[in-house]
């Protein structure tokens, strides 16, 4: 396994007692009497009630779309596309923004294959706009809380009457557009808006009989295919935004001539070698993702629904960093899927795509549950009983799961995937996360740090959700048994194990002696899972039986 000396970057898979600490301190939360708080006056709620005023009739001069780290494309983005309409209504050009963070990439521990990620398909969106003589601006912001000054000052300089954005939904991110708001509000000639553009239904917009929105999914799900077969406009994408005069490359010189910035030491790769194989895998831009849909429904939607869960055969569409990054619009996913569908609605037609939509339907659902429960995106579980739980501290048990070596196949597959290609296939990130919390009985927090400072798809809503402890414990073994039957994912990824019969392959120290170990140069395990199972139960038992959240 590839070790990095000198430790320059989060990404490295082998871990330090520094990065023990570390990773430790980044867990800081509010109090769960607090998160009840923001849970009452959402930013959500704050931002909805203040764009009410924000969206102004001013006259249009020039009209600026700031992309996030979110809607990274031209096709079919509403902020955009209200942008460049607006602008023909007579006002001078569209022009764009990026806002670049290093100091919020090294908050929310964003990994270097996701940086690069970002940097890679901004600089491929920054060349597309710019052949229509739309200049695209990277503005960098030095600390976390000048955002909204920052880009006021760019609106000012650069005479814009309209900001357009697309809405992020993750409390920091709300607060940060409630900042710019209230700014706007004290200009006259300013106007601010945020569309929503990440989901086909709007977070937080659907809702049971009595009224509240739906917090369970499968109520969410049925809702969801209803409305959707209902109003199939919702669906509908908007075109590419028009582009300037050639006159505009004139007058917006230093717009044009910003360049893409350097990532930080920490968010760079270890080497060139793990940046051109990261790239290979992830190839940036939103003609690759499209292309990686196509191939996807020819050759593997079909057989979605049962082999799933089988991640040797590679059965998923590995969309998720361009979901994530907004580098595909999911509304032109979905209705090049229904049209492969034969027009048919989500819940009929062919079994593999019913299946995968329920999966992109989970991340609609996800995005509902962190606009109703914000606390959500503050290091707190949703259930907050789980915060009073007493994690264990065990700095040998966190670096074996990091590194893939805590002597459970299926774990340590799981982990070397993810230290090898910043993405693990979802049957593993299920097992690997339980396997953290109830068997290490580590705090949960950590592994949800650890996979957003490695996955290039990291997104908080699917993460944190993904990340939820419950009671639920996966016996790793069994799970492999089922979803790896001939092991050859663990063979792949624990080569160590490559040449032992089929049955010690899912559980060696079942069935191989110590020495056994020794000779493979494979760990004996470092707990009983299923001793360690029954202690996690009976912990979170007593733990949560006293909380009052
Ligand atoms: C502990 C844990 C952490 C996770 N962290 C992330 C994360 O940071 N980012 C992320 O995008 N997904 C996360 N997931 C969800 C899921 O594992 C990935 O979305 C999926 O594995 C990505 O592979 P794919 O694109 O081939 O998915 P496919 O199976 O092809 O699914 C299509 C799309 O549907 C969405 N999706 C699929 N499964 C889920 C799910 N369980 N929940 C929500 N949306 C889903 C994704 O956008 C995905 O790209 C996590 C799951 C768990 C259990």
């Amino acid at each position: 396994m590839a070790q990095t000396a000198g430790k320059k970057h989060a990404r490295s898979d082998s871990q330090t007692h520094e990065d023990y600490l570390r990773v430790q301190s980044e867990l800081k939360h509010p109090s769960t009497k607090r998160a009840k708080q923001i849970d009452a006056d959402t930013p959500y709620d704050q931002l909805e009630a203040i764009l009410e005023q924000t969206r102004k009739e001013v006259k249009t001069r020039n009209v600026l779309h700031w992309f996030r780290s979110k809607d990274i494309r031209q096709e079919d983005n509403k902020g955009l596309h209200a942008a460049s309409q607006k602008a023909r209504e007579g006002g001078d050009s569209l022009i764009s923004m990026y806002l670049f963070s290093p100091k919020d990439m090294e908050w929310h521990g964003t990994s270097p294959a996701r940086s690069d990620f970002i940097l890679e398909s901004l600089r491929i969106l920054k060349s597309q706009l710019e052949e229509k003589n739309i200049p695209l601006a990277i503005l960098t912001a030095e600390g976390r809380g000048n955002k909204s000054a920052k880009v006021m000052q760019f609106a000012k300089e650069n005479d814009v009457s309209h900001i357009y954005s697309s809405m992020e939904y993750e409390v920091d991110e709300l607060r940060r557009d409630v900042d710019l708001a209230k700014k706007v509000q004290e200009e006259k000639d300013i106007s601010f808006d945020v569309l929503h553009d990440q989901t086909v239904i709007v977070p937080g917009s659907l809702h049971t009989g009595a009224g509240g929105p739906h917090k369970v999914f499968t109520r969410y799900y049925n809702d969801w295919l209803g409305v959707t077969k209902k109003d199939p406009s919702l669906l509908d994408t908007c075109p590419l935004p028009e582009g300037n005069e050639k006159s505009a490359k004139q007058a917006h010189q230093k717009l044009f001539n910003s360049t893409i910035s350097e990532l930080p030491e920490s968010k760079q790769f270890g080497s060139d070698e793990e940046r051109d194989r990261i790239r290979k895998l992830w190839p940036a831009g939103n003609k690759a993702g499209m292309q990686r849909h196509a191939d996807f429904l020819k050759h593997k939607i079909a057989n979605y629904a049962n082999y799933r869960s089988e991640a040797a055969r590679d059965p998923s569409s590995r969309l998720s960093p361009y979901f994530s990054s907004g580098i595909v619009s999911v509304r032109e996913i979905l209705r090049n899927t229904k049209n492969f569908n034969k027009d048919k609605n989500f819940d009929a037609g062919d079994i593999g795509v019913v299946s995968w939509v329920r999966e992109i339907v989970f991340r609609e659902f996800y995005r509902q549950v962190t606009v109703i429960t914000p606390h959500t995106s503050m290091n707190l579980p949703q259930n907050l009983k789980f915060d009073f739980v007493q994690w264990e501290d065990d700095e040998e048990g966190w670096k074996k799961w990091c590194e893939g070596r805590t002597g459970v196949p299926f774990i340590d597959a799981g982990m070397r995937q993810l230290n090898a290609e910043a993405y693990m296939h979802n049957r593993l990130r299920m097992n690997t996360a339980s396997y953290l919390r109830a068997n290490l009985l580590l705090d949960y927090r950590l592994g949800e740090r650890y996979f957003a400072e490695h996955l290039v798809d990291w997104d908080l809503s699917n993460n944190t959700q993904g990340w939820e402890p419950s009671y639920t414990v996966f016996n790793p073994v069994t799970q492999a048994e089922k979803h790896d039957k001939n092991g050859d994912f663990i063979r792949k990824w624990v080569p160590e194990l490559a040449g032992v019969e089929r049955k010690a392959v899912f559980m060696p120290s079942e069935r191989l002696g110590k020495e056994e170990f020794e000779r493979l140069g494979y760990p004996y395990p470092h707990v009983d899972f299923k001793e360690s199972a029954q202690r996690a139960k009976a912990r979170y038992k007593r733990d949560l039986a006293d909380a009052d959240p």
